[in-house]
């Protein structure tokens, strides 16, 4: 059977039926409505003040590939070396493309130059004694939030911008309802975080496009992205988290969005929320215990016990309790999980 006419131009035949809405539409007519949907979430949602110089989070995947050139304002490109060997160089070697095609201006912040001398393969052996493989994540997902930070700042940012999609965003959300963690949940579900206690406004202009749509997308505008799984990932309980995902969506399409719009109607109980934070000792960055939770991390790590800072024996943080980069910055409060 002939494939149906695209619903937008009527002209071309159609090469996609869009996963939530059902139409079906040509390749351009697609990319059209694409960039339209994103450029209403920055707008409607006030993501991006006119005048704002943007940091964007480059991995070389494909959200951040298809976010950058589509935003249209003051761009600099900051990429953080984690220092994983057999995963990070080759998706660096894609960013540096990106910046050349896109004539964008890129740093590349290491974690070993910002950790003393600690990269996430220095980590995972330090942690692996621990017999808990997951808890890269947790020490990867802090820590780059971190770099992120430091290279946004360095470039002279105003604004940090992350490449997460719908999918990663119900993920983090299923993996908060797993936990039993409503603190997080309650605050999660916005676009963005305004920047509390000094650090830099974030946002996620993606948060409502699916995944699917973002590889459409990216396969039509023929973008040349990284698609390898990091060698940590494996591990991690984000694979379960998007595995029942998955699940959820082949009986219910519009589970994604509705998880994603769930966060963003939780209220919180007043005896549930969580402590003011304070000012870490050491960075000053937010932090409801004495350390935030990277110089916590660093602080295990440094003094040989890496799990002091994740938590045995007390609820500290665990690997998908972090907020992945763009995620509202959670101040750590003793003995909570922090989560989204
Ligand atoms: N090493 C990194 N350097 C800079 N930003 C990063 C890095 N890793 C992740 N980010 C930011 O966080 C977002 C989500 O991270 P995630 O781990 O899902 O990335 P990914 O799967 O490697 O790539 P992408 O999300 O771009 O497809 C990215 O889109 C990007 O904006």
């Amino acid at each position: 059977m002939p494939a149906p006419q695209c619903a937008t131009c009527h002209k071309a035949r159609a090469a996609l039926r869009r996963p939530r809405s059902g139409r079906a539409l040509c390749g351009a007519c697609f990319c059209a409505a694409f960039e339209a949907e994103v450029l209403h979430t920055v707008v409607a949602g006030r993501l991006l003040p006119s005048g704002a110089v943007v940091a964007v989070g480059a991995s070389g995947g494909k959200d951040s590939t298809v976010l950058a050139p589509r935003l249209g304002i003051s761009l600099r490109l900051v990429a953080v070396d984690e220092g994983i060997g057999g995963y990070r160089d080759a998706a660096l070697a894609a960013v540096r493309r990106q910046a050349a095609r896109w004539e964008l201006p890129l740093t590349v912040v290491a974690y070993a130059d910002l950790f003393g001398g600690w990269t996430m393969d220095a980590v995972a052996r330090s942690t692996a004694g621990s017999g808990r493989s997951r808890a890269c994540c947790t020490f990867c997902g802090v820590l780059r939030r971190r770099a992120l930070e430091e290279g946004a700042r360095l470039v002279g940012a105003t604004h940090i911008v992350t490449g997460h999609n719908a999918d990663d965003m119900a993920e983090t959300v299923l993996m908060n309802f797993l936990r039993g963690d409503a603190a997080r949940l309650a605050r999660g579900g916005g676009l963005g975080s305004p920047g509390e206690g000094g650090a830099l406004p974030r946002c996620r202009p993606l948060q409502l496009a699916s995944q699917k749509e973002v590889v459409l997308y990216a396969h039509f505008r023929r973008l040349d992205y990284f698609s390898e799984e990091c060698v940590y990932a494996p591990e991690a309980f984000r694979g379960h988290a998007r595995h029942l995902l998955k699940l959820l969506e082949a009986a219910r399409p519009s589970a994604v969005l509705d998880l994603v719009h769930s966060a963003e109607r939780l209220a919180l109980a007043p005896a549930a929320r969580p402590p003011a934070p304070g000012a870490c000792s050491r960075c000053g960055a937010l932090a409801s215990r004495a350390l935030c939770q990277a110089c916590a991390l660093l602080d295990g790590l440094n003094r040989g016990r890496p799990r002091l800072a994740i938590g045995k024996g007390r609820r500290g943080l665990d690997e998908a309790g972090p907020p992945r980069d763009g995620e509202p910055e959670r101040a750590p409060a003793p003995d909570a999980v922090p989560a989204f």
